[in-house]
């Protein structure tokens, strides 16, 4: 009953002329038959070229993070109701790189979901631990207070639309993935918590990505999970051949 859903994270990669021949090279061969949602997130610069090329395809847009605020002097920020307006559907918010590099918090996080819905799009809220966390076995609750703290406030409705995209910082960009059962036990965890904060219809509704080094070698076998809806894919995304062979995952 939840669509699968694969999304790549370009991260700082691609400029406006790599993203219109990445999308002519994939959109002919994208899912149409609705049993997987493909999605591209792109820097906000290469979005007008990613939007442009992707009419009269399947894929979906997202960008990779937005302002809490719609407008006013915040330099350097990017609007989510510009973004609406330009015609995305998803923003990434809470990555392990903005919490890291740029020093989000869990109630910047909560702004920008609040802010997003408003401006009727759809979040993909990151979540995960870090190694240390994990090997201090403390990777539960530390996973259940990130979405915890993401979704204060956020009504029923709302997390029922909305992405949950489970990311353990070890397992990105180093080839190191989590092992399905890993991956598995974690988005169980996310969605428990969901069902804790809302109840089990809403948990039933949200979908949860993984997201750590997926690749075409291991996208089956992730997918093949109960509580693993998507994933959330840096490098493989990079490439159309990869990225095609991910959103095909069931073919
Ligand atoms: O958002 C995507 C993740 O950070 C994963 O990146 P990766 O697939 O390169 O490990």
């Amino acid at each position: 009953m939840r669509t699968p859903i694969i999304a790549g994270n370009w991260k700082l990669n691609m400029n406006p002329e790599q993203t219109a021949e990445f999308v002519k090279d994939v959109k002919d061969q994208l899912p149409t038959d609705g049993s997987v949602e493909a999605v591209i997130g792109a820097p906000a610069v290469d979005l007008p070229a990613l939007l442009e090329n992707a009419k009269g395809s399947s894929l979906k847009v997202a960008a990779e993070n937005s302002y809490f605020e719609d407008e006013g002097a915040f330099t350097g920020e990017t609007s989510p109701k510009v973004l609406a307006e330009m015609g995305v559907d998803y923003v990434i918010i809470g990555h392990s790189e903005r919490r890291e590099y740029f020093h989000e918090t869990d109630e910047d996080i909560n702004k920008k979901a609040h802010a997003i819905f408003r401006n009727g799009i759809t979040p993909i809220i990151c979540c995960g631990e870090t190694l240390e966390t994990r090997e201090a076995g403390k990777y539960q609750e530390w996973v259940e207070g990130q979405v915890t703290a993401a979704l204060k406030g956020l009504t029923a409705d709302q997390v029922s639309s909305l992405v949950i995209a489970y990311e353990p910082i070890w397992a990105i960009g180093t080839g190191k993935t989590a092992s399905s059962d890993q991956a598995e036990e974690v988005c169980a965890i996310v969605r428990a918590t969901v069902a804790k904060l809302y109840d089990q219809t809403v948990a039933d509704k949200v979908r949860i990505q993984y997201g750590g080094s997926v690749k075409p070698a291991n996208v089956k076998e992730l997918m093949s999970k109960d509580n693993i809806d998507g994933g959330l894919v840096g490098g493989a995304s990079l490439v159309p051949e990869s990225y095609l062979q991910l959103v095909n995952f069931n073919k």
